[in-house]
């Protein structure tokens, strides 16, 4: 059978790219994106927002949820301080597969730590599994309609404190409208809504940056 969309996208990077250069990769995957074949990256024009964000927040432990083939682990890994983590959970084997290689092409490997499975079953258990105390920041980015249940989950299981940022992509397209919401009437959280475009297109998309009050 032929090869699929991560498979093509991967193979971009590794004739595009330079190796153990982030940068490159993240090029090399938008260019690829945006004239060759679309994908859900959250893209350059949204990455710019993700980028200052994290330059701001600078956080030591960061979490991503939904990977898909890696390129925000990249864009996030990429401007981690040196003894920084993130983990990044996707759902998807056939992606977190790309997704690895892609972050080991970045040269990011040793900042990255990629588990699989469904992000209700792997939060209850990040601190026994992982030695986390709490995360610094968070990127929303996978299934729209669990944003809300993951967020209480995080909340819940003590996974947030005082001053962490949450970061959501696709509150527009294809809409998280319940985490709006949600993260908006909750005195609990401090947010703020960034618009752009959906990736690599001139569909309004944006992300709501959310701090924890605690
Ligand atoms: O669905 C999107 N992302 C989620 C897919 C990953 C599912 C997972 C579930 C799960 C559960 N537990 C742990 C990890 C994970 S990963 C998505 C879709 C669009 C889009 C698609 C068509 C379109 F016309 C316009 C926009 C744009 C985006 O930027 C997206 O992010
Ligand atoms: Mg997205």
């Amino acid at each position: 059978t032929g090869s699929s969309r991560p498979q093509r996208m991967l193979k971009a990077v590794q004739k595009n790219a330079t190796k153990g250069d982030p940068k490159s990769v993240i090029s090399a995957i938008d260019s690829y994106c945006r004239h060759k074949e679309w994908a859900m990256n959250v893209g350059d024009d949204k990455g710019l927002i993700l980028d200052s964000v994290l330059t701001e927040v600078n956080p030591s432990t960061a979490l991503e949820l939904g990977t898909y083939c890696g390129y925000s682990s990249v864009r996030i890994a990429r401007l981690l301080s040196p003894d920084s983590k993130l983990i990044t959970i996707e759902f998807n084997p056939a992606f977190a597969i790309i997704a690895r290689q892609i972050i080991a092409y970045a040269g990011l490997q040793d900042k990255v730590t990629l588990v699989e499975g469904a992000s209700g079953d792997l939060i209850p258990k990040m601190k026994e599994q992982f030695g986390i105390k709490s995360f610094d920041f968070v990127f929303l980015d996978h299934w729209k309609d669990r944003y809300v249940p993951d967020t209480k989950l995080l909340e819940d299981c003590g996974l947030l404190k005082k001053g962490t940022v949450l970061l959501a992509d696709n509150v527009i397209c294809p809409g998280a409208p319940e985490y709006l919401q949600y993260v908006r009437n909750n005195p609990r959280y401090e947010s703020r809504y960034y618009p752009s475009n959906l990736e690599y297109t001139k569909v309004e998309d944006g992300l709501e940056k959310s701090v924890f009050l605690g």
